[in-house]
């Protein structure tokens, strides 16, 4: 390891010449006071060095059952997103938008820079270089983490591609973005330190006009592993929108049909709402089959035929552990068997494996939970946080697409949007146009989830699944989304289309058996993309003609689906007071274009 003693702050021996990057590093280590600085180089030998003193400080336990894989706890405060810790810092508040936090950013790098002095005091301050997407990409995205955490270490060697080959590439001039990362917890000496240190302040702050990153007080994945949500969405939708392409909250797969048509295709649904269990889907109609790409983020650019071309930029997958099973993802599930995982609050097994709800049918008789307390069946709450998650390489994954690692992506066909809705929002829709389909993002909604901390099952509106994660003025992204659709060839536009797993019968059961089923509506997709189906059209879109939707083998009841795909227009009465309410607070700079379109939409429902 390449390291330096706090005690003579004179710059490090360091694997770069980039004068800019190396004052950066040089900086932070003055203002943050750690015991010693270490460059991650991106070898194994480093990572496995990091794990054994993880290990050795009790944070992480090494599961007998998986190879090179760990289980840890997180400070039960500290399992979430944080969106109202979470800051917009453009230089211009309307930049920001009514969707997000927002505070001048000087008066937020002061505020920062207080928290951050002396902060890593008994502490070792990582630089890990990164690359978020491909390292061979014509313009690629550079990213330097700097972090006292170790964890976030591990995770990041997972999530991106980091270390020195990086820096290599990025010689001494490139463009990086500067992740600033603190848990906020000094140790003073001969303080003894706890298993997951963490801070009750904490800030999520994205400066998107000099395409920077700080963090604060928090150890969780979407707060700390600053490649992930804070570059690859906010700072990258910023960056999407000055120069004409898409960062989007995203899952990407590929589906080959019997014939062997081959579609690719890009969906958002908002956090714990799906993502990770479709990209990996096992079709259960006959002679389907799907390959992953992504499942969570997705950059999207013109290719020179006019097609939007799609690639996923991360290393890793950061799944939501709860409900993955061997019936419900066996996919995900074997990706997590074939090791070097890190599983964050789930439950141990007596046996050293680990354990969720949904994972088997049977809990084991006797389970460690994520609290560390003994868990039996009869417990009163779950063995694990709803928002447990796993973070497993996605190499790992069986079905892994080879065009994952094209640097040009693949040409997407169409696009879904969908949220967690009981009532209303019918299975499958199909938009008339570009148009309208940003009209169906716009306009998404869905019951909040345990991935960020406040209530959950609460309807909100969240757009493109994009709510916590535009990095600008919302209305703006909006018409970024119909100008990306206005200079293109209709015909070679994805297209949109709405979906819905999560519709309820009265006594709250699902109506759609879900997971491998939604292959079917994966087929219908396909064949309305082909011509070869009928839709009906609705107030609200294209639904499937009767009998197009292929139930064969499925064991459903007809008047089920019936209640599964159908379009009620009370119900569509009721949620147009909604999205006007939206639509007002997105105020002034909601597109034209949009309220046409809701126009259009209440003078068919017959609610204008
Ligand atoms: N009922 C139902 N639940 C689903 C479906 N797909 C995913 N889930 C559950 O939703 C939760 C989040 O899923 P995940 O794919 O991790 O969501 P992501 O955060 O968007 O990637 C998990 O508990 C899944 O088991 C589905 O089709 N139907
Ligand atoms: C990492 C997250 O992602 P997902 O969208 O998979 O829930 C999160 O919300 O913190
Ligand atoms: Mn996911």
């Amino acid at each position: 390891m390449t390291t330096f003693q706090n005690d003579a702050i004179t710059l490090p021996e360091a694997p770069t010449r980039h004068p800019g990057l190396l004052a950066w590093v040089s900086q932070t280590a003055e203002l943050t006071t750690p015991e010693r600085v270490v460059w991650i180089d991106g070898s194994a030998q480093q990572h496995r060095e990091i794990i054994d003193d993880l290990v050795a400080a009790g944070t992480f336990v090494k599961l007998a059952k998986k190879p090179n894989s760990y289980w840890c706890a997180s400070d039960p405060t500290d399992v979430a997103r944080v969106e109202d810790r979470t800051f917009i810092c453009s230089v211009d508040e309307a930049d920001a938008g009514p969707t997000n936090n927002w505070m001048d950013p000087g008066e937020m790098r002061t505020i920062l820079k207080d928290l951050y002095r002396g902060c890593m005091k008994g502490r070792t301050m990582y630089v890990i270089p990164f690359v978020m997407g491909h390292l061979d990409a014509e313009k690629p995205m550079f990213g330097v983490e700097i972090t006292d955490s170790p964890y976030v270490v591990v995770s990041m060697n997972v999530m991106a591609k980091t270390g020195t080959r990086v820096l290599e590439k990025m010689g001494p001039s490139a463009d990086y973005v500067p992740a600033m990362h603190s848990i906020g917890a000094p140790l003073e000496p001969g303080q003894a330190d706890v298993a997951w240190p963490c801070n009750d302040t904490k800030y999520i702050v994205q400066f998107p006009q000099s395409r920077e990153i700080q963090s604060f007080g928090s150890g969780y994945g979407g707060n700390a592993l600053l490649g992930k949500k804070c570059y690859s969405l906010r700072i990258a939708s910023a960056m999407a929108r000055d120069e004409g392409w898409l960062a989007e909250h995203m899952l990407i797969l590929k589906l080959t049909s019997p014939s062997n048509v081959v579609k690719y295709i890009a969906a958002a649904f908002p956090s714990a709402c799906g993502k990770t269990n479709l990209a990996m889907l096992e079709p259960t109609v006959p002679g389907w089959k799907v390959e992953t790409l992504g499942d969570d983020i997705a950059w999207m650019r013109f290719g020179h035929d006019g097609r939007l071309y799609a690639t996923n930029p991360e290393n890793g997958l950061f799944g939501v552990a709860p409900g993955t099973g061997w019936d419900t993802n066996p996919n995900a599930m074997r990706a997590i068997e074939a090791g070097g995982s890190v599983f964050t609050n789930v439950a141990l097994t007596d046996d050293g494996d680990i354990w969720w709800e949904g994972m088997t049918p049977q809990p084991p008789a006797h389970l460690t939970d994520w609290h560390g307390n003994d868990w039996t069946p009869s417990s009163e709450n779950p063995s694990s946080h709803p928002n447990s998650r796993f973070c497993t390489p996605i190499r790992n994954c069986p079905i892994l697409a080879d065009e994952y690692d094209d640097p040009a992506g693949v040409p997407i066909s169409a696009i879904l949007f969908g949220g967690r809705r009981k009532t209303t929002i019918p299975l499958v829709t199909q938009s008339r146009d570009w148009a309208h389909g940003t009209f169906m993002g716009a306009t998404l909604s869905s019951e909040t989830t345990a991935a960020a901390t406040g209530a959950v099952g609460v309807v909100r509106r969240d757009p493109m699944a994009m709510l916590p994660f535009i990095g600008y003025n919302a209305g703006d992204y909006f018409q970024h989304w119909i100008d990306m659709g206005k200079g293109a060839d209709a015909d070679k536009m994805p297209k949109i289309f709405y979906v819905n797993w999560f519709r309820r019968d009265e006594d709250g059961g699902f109506l759609w058996p879900g997971y491998g089923e939604n292959g079917r509506v994966l087929k219908w997709v396909v064949e309305r993309l082909e011509g070869q189906v009928a839709a009906v059209e609705t107030p609200i879109g294209h639904v499937p003609a009767p009998g197009t939707l292929d139930i064969s083998g499925l064991d459903l009841d007809e008047g089920r689906l019936e209640q599964a795909v159908r379009v009620d227009p009370d119900e569509w009465k009721a949620e147009i007071p909604l999205i006007e309410e939206w639509f007002d607070k997105i105020g002034e700079k909601m597109p034209t274009t949009l309220i046409t379109e809701l126009n259009d939409l209440k003078a068919r429902l017959g609610a204008a």
